[in-house]
């Protein structure tokens, strides 16, 4: 599986040990930067991360910034993409198993590294378990669909 990872000034340390530690798991990894501490804004990254994990379903996306909240905010303006910020091993799990979250979204203020590696492992482990949770995906696709439209924009 390939991994597709960015992040903010504020999350780069945090996402240089992430890929770090997924090479040494054996994911491909595709870093969308940011390549410094030097200040960026996340919603440019987000962009990139959530266009790439929409052109490829066998792809799952990181993104780091200073609590993953803005983060998953932009990356969720993209149709296809369900982010969602995760701060726990359970809530990590259940975001794929439940909500099919295709991008996660980390802090780097709110983890300690290792911490973080935690919750990503957890959440690539899980698989979505479909059932009745299909159904309430297809509510949310439907929900984009409705709201793109031009009578709502
Ligand atoms: O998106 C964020 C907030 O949800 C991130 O935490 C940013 O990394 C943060 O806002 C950046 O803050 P800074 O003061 O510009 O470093």
């Amino acid at each position: 599986m390939t991994i597709v990872i960015g992040s903010d000034h504020a999350g780069y340390v945090l996402k240089e040990f992430l890929k770090t530690k997924l090479g040494g798991e054996g994911y491909r990894v595709v870093d969308y930067g940011t390549d410094s501490e030097e200040p960026v804004d996340y919603p440019d990254v987000a962009e990139k991360v959530a266009l790439a994990v929409k052109s490829s379903e066998e792809s799952l996306g990181i993104l780091v910034c200073g609590t993953g909240i803005g983060m998953s905010i932009a990356a969720n303006k993209i149709p296809g993409i369900r982010a969602a910020v995760c701060h726990s091993r359970f809530t990590a799990r259940m975001a794929r198993e439940h909500n099919w979250v295709n991008v996660i979204a980390v802090g780097a203020r709110v983890l300690e590294p290792n911490e973080a590696w935690e919750v990503v492992k957890e959440f690539l482990s899980a698989s979505f378990q479909g059932g009745r949770h299909s159904r309430r995906i297809e509510k949310i696709t439907a929900l984009e669909t409705k709201y793109m439209s031009p009578k709502y924009r």
